[in-house]
């Protein structure tokens, strides 16, 4: 049998790893650390170093309770619950609290006789364990495990289980620092870290590159292929200040896409088994039973990897992403599902019985709309291909229109491969962020009502508002408001819009939008908005501008203006100088 690495060789790196505050210095500890460390336990290593216990995609993590560990370190140790919880107020860290008292737990072991020492496989076994009891009796058998943990280990060991085990490890060492490491170590050359980082961002699990390279060296990197199951960190986006630079930076290959506002999803499926991976690698699977669900019925294929975008969606509308937020949760998930319903755009496809990874996005996305067949749930992101800036601008403005952030402009070379964890120019994200921001509320005319869904069906789901042009005594539309009603004003508004009902247009309204119900313009409501922007579908300020409008993004109902006239509204003019300040 090889041998193992013991926890108080392992722990004494940590300490040194502690004290430094240089990387380079850092990382020639760690290089230090892995020549002692036998090559079946480089993975247990690379996870231990980062305080995990496994791949971060997988399942199992520590986090235990401060009560549930101090009540192991008391039963560890001599000292009673209380005088363990008076020494973690006084020290404020119950790794400390262990490893002061752990004098005490030695006595106890001599009392026993003396035990073999303690390996890193035995303390990851331990703490792999405390993470998987679950249901009754679980609570004390993770205490007991953890408790038998510290009480076999050496006083700075103590410090260090307790630490994982509350998921605090925190010596500093992020994933690119260890893999700097193991291109080190089992390589020679800290050069060949492309190719090593390669290998951890298809495979997200950086204890299972360290084994192969210990193995084997730079070739082990070959075994390293994308597996479905496991996720692959993904392709980010470069940022841009100016549209027309996209020509600098791809030519005339590209497409646009709507960046939708949600959360990003990486779905993995087998037969009929879904996984779903947040952009931080967390299995998020759970918290979506319709999207496993729907994704089941949408691709039939055997071996699929997709990625999309998931955004709420309610009462006929893409909702915002705070909306959506409401479905983390570990409890109620069902009706969540029932209350926050989601649709999920898919953008990318990595993986079809076999990697795509190489292949060209034009290619891949072929490939996805020939995959999936669209539900009420699952849906091809919007695209455009087009090498017209002005057509890409437009579809901007729509996007933003519809309450999305922007758009993505993806190359389509032949170069344009999916190039996992990396943020490079493949990708560039066109936010509306870098617009105006609304700081002062504006007054405006409700000019039409649309037909509640859902919960509110029966009554006005949102309202058409405009601003008033002065010079044409008109009124042009700035937006739909449909948010920051409370149930009592939704209630109230059929009743105060009656008298203002119009069968057709009135005449002094402009408008490019049909709403379900015209009003004559004499009902005045207060509105915040988060910014201006310009947009195909609103008509204030249209002169001006030439074909688009000026429209309020994100607007809030604020409150009604009975004081006020429609006249009396905000008008084009001062919305202009508004979105021209920027
Ligand atoms: N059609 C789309 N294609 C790719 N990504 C999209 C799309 N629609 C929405 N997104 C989201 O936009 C993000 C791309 O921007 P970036 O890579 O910079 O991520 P980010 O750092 O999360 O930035 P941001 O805060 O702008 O979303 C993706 O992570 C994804 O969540």
């Amino acid at each position: 049998m090889s041998r193992s690495l013991s926890f108080s060789e392992l722990t004494s790196y940590f300490l040194q790893l502690e004290e430094t505050r240089s990387r380079n210095e850092m990382t020639d500890i760690l290089v230090d650390l892995f020549k002692e460390t036998p090559n079946s336990e480089v993975d247990i290593v690379c996870y231990l170093v980062l305080g995990q216990i496994n791949a971060e995609y997988e399942e199992e993590v520590l986090g235990l309770g401060n009560k549930m560990v101090a009540k192991a370190i008391s039963i560890a140790s001599s000292k009673s619950k209380q005088e363990v919880q008076e020494l973690f107020r006084e020290t404020g860290d119950l790794g400390t609290v262990a490893e002061k008292i752990s004098g005490e737990t030695k006595t106890l072991n001599s009392f026993f006789g003396e035990q073999k020492e303690l390996t890193v496989t035995e303390v990851h076994q331990g703490l792999k364990d405390i993470s998987r009891f679950e249901g009754s009796g679980s609570y004390d058998k993770k205490l007991r495990t953890l408790a038998g943990l510290i009480t076999r280990a050496d006083k700075v060991g103590a410090r260090y289980i307790v630490r994982i085990s509350l998921g605090k490890l925190r010596l500093g060492i992020g994933a690119m620092t260890l893999l700097d490491t193991l291109a080190k170590t089992y390589t020679g050359d800290k050069k060949n870290r492309p190719e090593v980082e390669r290998a951890y961002n298809i495979s997200s699990d950086v204890g299972l590159v360290g084994k192969k390279l210990a193995y084997k060296g730079h070739k082990g990197l070959e075994d390293i292929e994308v597996e479905v199951g496991r996720p692959i960190r993904m392709m980010l986006a470069q940022r841009l200040e100016n549209l027309d630079e996209v020509k600098d930076k791809l030519e005339d290959r590209f497409a646009a896409e709507v960046k939708y506002d949600g959360e990003r999803m990486q779905i993995h499926k087998k037969n009929d088994e879904v996984k779903i991976y947040s952009r931080r690698m967390e299995d998020i699977t759970h918290q979506y039973p319709d999207v496993v669900k729907a994704i089941n019925q949408s691709i039939g294929s055997k071996e699929v990897i997709v990625e999309g975008e998931a955004v709420a969606y309610k009462d006929g509308e893409l909702q915002d992403f705070q909306t959506l937020m409401q479905r983390k949760r570990k409890y109620d998930i069902q009706k969540y599902v029932e209350k926050i319903p989601v649709k999920i755009f898919l953008f990318d496809m990595l993986y079809k019985e076999d990697s795509l990874l190489d292949k060209p996005f034009p290619e891949r996305r072929k490939k996805l709309e020939q995959t999936i067949s669209e539900n009420e749930i699952v849906k091809c992101s919007d695209i455009i291909k087009t090498t017209e800036l002005r057509e890409v601008e437009k579809f901007f403005n729509k996007s933003v229109d519809e309450g999305q952030e922007g758009i993505m402009i993806k190359s389509c070379s032949k170069d344009s491969i999916y190039r996992a964890g990396a943020r490079e120019w493949l990708w560039i994200k066109w936010k509306k962020d870098y617009e105006t921001r609304m700081s002062d509320t504006v007054d405006l005319t409700v000019v039409g009502g649309f037909a509640g869904r859902g919960r509110r069906s029966g009554l006005y789901g949102a309202l058409l508002c405009a601003a008033y042009n002065k010079q044409k005594d008109i009124f042009e539309t700035v937006c739909k408001l449909g948010t920051g009603f409370s149930d009592e004003t939704l209630e109230e508004l059929p009743e105060k819009l009656k008298p203002f009902e119009s069968e057709k247009k009135p005449a002094r309204v402009s408008s490019k939008i049909e709403p379900d119900q015209w009003f004559k313009p004499e009902f005045v409501v207060e509105v915040l908005g988060a910014e201006l922007t310009k947009s195909p579908v609103h008509t204030a300020g249209i002169d001006t501008i030439g074909n688009e409008g000026i429209a309020i993004r994100f607007p809030r109902f604020i409150g009604f203006r009975a004081d006020k006239k429609s006249e009396d509204s905000t008008t084009t003019k001062e919305i202009m100088v508004m979105y021209e300040k920027n």
